[in-house]
């Protein structure tokens, strides 16, 4: 294809504040706030409830300029079908906003100053763990898997499961089997988040020969493999609590009533596939899963949450040897 059927043509006399809106848009801005509360998870239950706020700082900066850069790259390796799919044609590349040399310069300036600041101000692991991010996202989903296999968000979901992984990292140097299972959390959970949306923009996909799971095997059994993963994710979310025991009680509640929210959300979905009413729904609280789980978390990891359940064990010990009848009871 001609690169002037890809975009409009390049637009002239912008100012600086659209200019500067424009590199912004390019970032996808909003999908990088989960992904940095995916990366905050990490960092809590790695440093159990006690952050160093600098780190904290440092961290989500490196983790926003290398997601930033992922997706910038996303945008321009994919403006072809962007300028084509309704949802995507006003994106800064296909409407002529941005040129690709400058896209590319942009993404890489994000990418090293990502590297450096997480080399000097966290450590290499984390480092090298958030340009192996952009590299899944940009090689494995973008280029091998997106326009080729049903199976492309599964397998390229991976990118998005790994910033828990350099939040984890960040804290400790290393990776814990728990930091794994946050992996597994945000892995298990991609299916089900972008299925629904894709079953929404299914027409669009189809348009651009993008072979999503809904325009290739269906709405129904799409429906059935979100069911699956969603019911999938309820143990994987448990692992923490049982049998690694880095989170509590308060987390295992939290994972519980989320994750039984969103099986019957798809379960809702499976009755009526076609009803675009049942994803959307399915899609949004996809995202409110996720940031409640992660605040379940934080909360669960604070050292006051701890104070706090111990005080009220105490307190019911205190009141069940006071009741006769109930003695013999232990909390
Ligand atoms: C391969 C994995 C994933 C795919 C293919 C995917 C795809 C998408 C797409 C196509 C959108 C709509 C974006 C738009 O219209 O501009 C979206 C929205 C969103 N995604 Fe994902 N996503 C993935 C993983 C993730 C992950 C890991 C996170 C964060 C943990 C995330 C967070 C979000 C959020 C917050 C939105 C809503 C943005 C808004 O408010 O418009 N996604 N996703
Ligand atoms: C550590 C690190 C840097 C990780 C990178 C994680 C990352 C940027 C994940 C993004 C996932 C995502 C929004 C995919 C949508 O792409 P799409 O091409 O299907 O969406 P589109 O159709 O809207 O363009």
């Amino acid at each position: 294809m001609q690169e002037t059927l890809w975009t409009q043509a390049p637009r002239r006399n912008q100012n600086l504040v659209q200019v500067i809106q424009s590199y912004y848009q390019l970032t996808k801005p909003r999908i990088i706030l989960l992904l940095l509360i995916t990366t905050a998870g990490g960092m809590w239950i790695a440093a159990e409830g006690q952050v160093n706020p600098l780190l904290l700082l440092v961290t989500l900066t490196g983790g926003t300029l290398a997601a930033a850069s992922a997706n910038t790259i996303n945008c321009l390796y994919d403006r072809d079908i962007d300028y084509v799919m309704e949802r995507t044609r006003h994106r800064p590349l296909p409407s002529g906003r941005v040129q690709p040399r400058d896209a590319l310069i942009f993404a890489l300036a994000l990418a090293s100053i990502s590297f450096s600041l997480l080399v000097v101000f966290a450590n290499l692991l984390s480092a090298l763990l958030a340009m192996s991010g952009i590299l899944v996202y940009v090689l494995v989903y973008t280029h091998w898997l997106k326009r080729h296999s049903t199976q492309n968000i599964v397998i390229g979901g991976a990118a998005g499961a790994i910033p828990p992984l350099v939040g984890w990292a960040a804290v400790t140097g290393d990776l814990s089997w728990a930091a794994w299972v946050l992996f597994a959390i945000v892995f298990f959970w991609t299916p089900p988040h972008f299925w629904a949306l894709a079953l929404m923009i299914r027409k669009d996909y189809a348009s651009v020969g993008v072979p999503m799971l809904p325009v290739v095997e269906g709405e129904a059994a799409t429906a059935r493999q979100i069911l699956w993963y969603s019911l999938l994710l309820i143990p994987v979310t448990l692992l923490l609590v049982y049998p690694l025991h880095v989170m509590g009680a308060v987390y295992a509640v939290v994972a519980l009533l989320l994750g039984g929210v969103l099986v019957q959300k798809a379960w809702q979905l499976m009755q009526a596939p076609e009803d675009l009413d049942q994803a959307r729904s399915l899609f949004k609280y996809s995202i409110l899963y996720m940031m409640l789980l992660c605040a379940g978390m934080v909360v669960d990891s604070l050292p006051v949450t701890h104070q706090l359940l111990s005080f009220c064990t105490e307190h019911l010990q205190a009141l069940i040897s006071a009741i006769p009848m109930l003695q013999g009871l232990t909390v």
